[in-house]
């Protein structure tokens, strides 16, 4: 069964509709990316997973918990992460922790709070006020704090919003790390959709509040990606390819050509080709991406 599982879920404010019929579910252990623009209602889907509102319609399951009814339980076996993170910037880095370990009632608070100040690399800002953090130590405390209790569950709310290059990378391969050896769950929601390919397992699609698509990469690719393009690295002179093998070529410069295929199986007719006389020093496929697969499903099409 799987460990997150939401039926038919509509949420109304006012008047407005919100949430319709939304249907989504989460097996134990995966990292799921919730994608969609601005507006499309990631962060209340989120904040009804976590029991903080309540639906109008529709079934939530959050391992086995009704967070409607059962919110205290949801809250003891999950972690989130918003964008504000609620830390205490008047407390240093391990005051917040031993003040929400405590709150949290978390046993063997010591050893906890030292593990995930050595996890999140801050062992050596601990003593510092967090109020003189930089974004990313204040991202990484943030999820250190949502960790205290060992959740089966992360919910986390743009957790890259406002951080460099650098910082992105390092609390995304923190998340991986994490979830590798601890099996946690983590359902990340963000519309920086290249960010998410390497973390998530799986994903899905949230438009104009409901989940229109949902699946591994490999399985969204199969559906959604009809025709490949890639990019060569070759000195090959275009026409021959073109007339001889029927590829049509959408782009030529000096020594890159992008091609249009049918199927995969036409990348090895295409580089047996160029490779008897020309040579080939790279091959990029262009349009498997996370982002093209999104624009189609937003697109309405299947290919
Ligand atoms: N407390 C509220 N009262 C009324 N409307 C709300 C409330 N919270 C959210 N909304 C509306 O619900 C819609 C979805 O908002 P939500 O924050 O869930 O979207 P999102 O996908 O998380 O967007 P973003 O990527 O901008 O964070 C928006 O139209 C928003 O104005």
């Amino acid at each position: 069964m799987s460990l997150i599982y939401v039926s038919k879920l509509s949420k109304r404010y006012g008047n407005e509709l919100i949430l319709k019929d939304v249907n989504f579910k989460a097996d134990e252990g995966e990292i799921i990316g919730l994608l969609g623009p601005n507006g499309a209602g990631k962060t209340t889907f989120i904040r009804l997973l976590n029991g903080v509102i309540h639906s109008d319609s529709g079934t939530i399951t959050v391992s086995g918990f009704n967070p409607a009814a059962q919110g205290d339980e949801v809250r003891k076996i999950s972690g989130i992460v918003t964008e504000s993170a609620g830390l205490y910037h008047q407390m240093s880095g391990k005051e917040n922790l031993e003040f929400f370990a405590g709150i949290y009632k978390v046993g063997a608070a010591k050893d906890q709070i030292s593990r995930l100040l050595r996890l999140f690399d801050l062992e050596e800002h601990q003593a510092k006020l967090v109020g003189a953090y930089s974004t990313g130590m204040k991202k990484r405390l943030g999820l250190a704090k949502a960790l205290l209790h060992n959740p089966k569950i992360l919910f986390l709310d743009e957790p890259t919003n406002g951080l460099d290059p650098e910082g992105i990378r390092i609390v995304l391969s923190y998340l991986k790390k994490y979830n590798k050896e601890t099996g946690t769950t983590i359902l990340i929601c963000s519309h920086v959709l290249h960010q998410l390919e390497t973390v998530c397992t799986s994903f899905a699609f949230m438009d104009r509040g409901t989940i229109v698509e949902q699946g591994r990469l490999k399985e969204l690719e199969e559906k959604y990606i009809k025709e490949l393009e890639i990019t060569l690295e070759t000195p090959f002179p275009i026409e021959p390819l073109h007339n001889i093998l029927g590829f049509e070529c959408l782009r030529k410069s000096d020594s890159y050509i992008t091609i249009k295929l049918r199927s995969k199986e036409d990348i090895s007719v295409l580089l047996k080709e160029i490779l008897k006389s020309h040579p080939v020093y790279s091959v990029v496929h262009e349009n498997n991406s996370l982002e093209s697969i999104y624009f189609n499903i937003r697109e309405g099409g299947n290919g």
